[in-house]
């Protein structure tokens, strides 16, 4: 192992940057050279790929976003893509590729490993919707950043004696949407992984009412359906002042707090690690607090778990 290559893809998440910097420089101060490849797989294909210098990544740790930028790329997924991405990691003299993003991407560096190329993936999206992992890198930061627009949104909304309805990312995921839900003191949390009577909650909004308690938050997950559709039907079968907010990009955006540098620097310095012992097609991830890895194949074979006990404790909680 000589050339190591790393690349960013799919959206986003805080502490990408973090696992770059550790990748780097663990690669660096075991005498390996590190190419960036910029912009995702769109970058491989196209071979823009150059190589990382130790001072372009000193300080990024605490930086939102990704240094290497990132993209979704189609042609990735068809055969043409795939051959020219490994012609250009060959050409270039890559031994080992570290692929930084979400479930989407690791198919990428699946497909990559079945093709000869010793590729580790790395974790990095906010929606946690890999099941091999109990935590991806960027979704704590998501998840404070939306429990903090959760406080915000409730004091307008208290003083309106509003109902609110917000909008949050995930994919197929409600995992943003229950511990941001749970930590933000939500009423409602509305999930993809679980069915939800949009007549039984106006029901119970109106009973929350007649108790006197005005002001109500509903998180809906993306994968559950849209907040302006629920807001409008909430509005037209009970009358109340209902307002929809889409959190959107700012829930991807930001400083990545400690926790997910923290786990982003392990990981990527384990991917640096499995690559110098020759090891490919793997993830990392954490599970019960440990750094692990996992044959890639396995992990993407997995079938993501949400916490259905945290759903019905807090369901029980609001009567709902
Ligand atoms: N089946 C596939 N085969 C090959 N490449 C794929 C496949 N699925 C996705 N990719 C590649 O990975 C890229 C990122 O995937 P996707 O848009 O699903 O995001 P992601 O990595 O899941 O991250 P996030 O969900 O956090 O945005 C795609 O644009 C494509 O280039
Ligand atoms: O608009 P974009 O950049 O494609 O991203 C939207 C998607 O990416 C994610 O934010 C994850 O990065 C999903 O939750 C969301 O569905
Ligand atoms: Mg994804």
């Amino acid at each position: 192992m000589r050339r190591i290559a790393i690349l960013t893809s799919g959206g986003d998440a805080p502490g990408m940057n973090a696992a770059i910097h550790a990748a780097v420089l663990t690669a660096k101060a075991n005498g390996l050279q590190v190419i960036g490849v910029y912009k995702g797989y769109a970058g491989l294909i196209e071979g823009r790929l150059a190589e990382i210098r130790s001072k372009q990544v000193r300080g990024i740790v605490n930086q939102g976003g990704t240094i290497l930028k990132t993209a979704r790329c189609a042609a990735m997924k068809t055969e043409e893509g795939q051959k020219q991405a490994v012609k250009v990691l060959e050409a270039f003299g890559v031994d080992g590729l570290i692929v930084i993003g979400g479930d989407g991407s690791f198919k990428g560096a699946q497909i990559l490993s079945h093709m000869g190329i010793p590729a580790i993936g790395l974790p990095g999206t906010i929606d946690n919707d890999l099941a091999y992992t109990e935590f991806t890198i960027g979704f704590d930061t998501a998840v404070n950043g939306v429990t903090d627009e959760i406080a915000k949104i409730r004091e307008t909304m208290l003083s309106h004696e509003r109902i609110g309805v917000i909008e949050v990312m995930g994919n197929k995921c409600g995992d943003i949407a229950l511990h941001a839900g749970v930590a933000g003191e939500a009423e409602y949390i509305l999930l993809p992984e679980v069915e939800f009577d949009v007549d039984a909650i106006c029901e119970s909004l109106q009973h929350r009412r007649i108790k006197g308690n005005m002001t109500s938050i509903i998180v809906i997950s993306e994968g559950a359906g849209k907040g302006e559709a629920l807001s409008n039907y909430i509005r037209a079968k009970t009358g109340f002042d209902v307002k929809a907010i889409v959190l959107g990009y700012v829930q991807r955006g930001g400083t990545p707090s400690a926790f997910d540098r923290y786990i982003a620097t392990k990981m990527g310095t384990r991917a640096v690690h499995l690559l110098m012992d020759g090891v490919g097609g793997r993830v990392v991830g954490i599970r019960q607090n440990q750094i692990v890895d996992m044959d890639i194949d396995e992990a993407l074979s997995m079938e993501n778990q949400f916490d259905q006990q945290m759903y019905d404790e807090h369901s029980v909680i609001y009567n709902y």
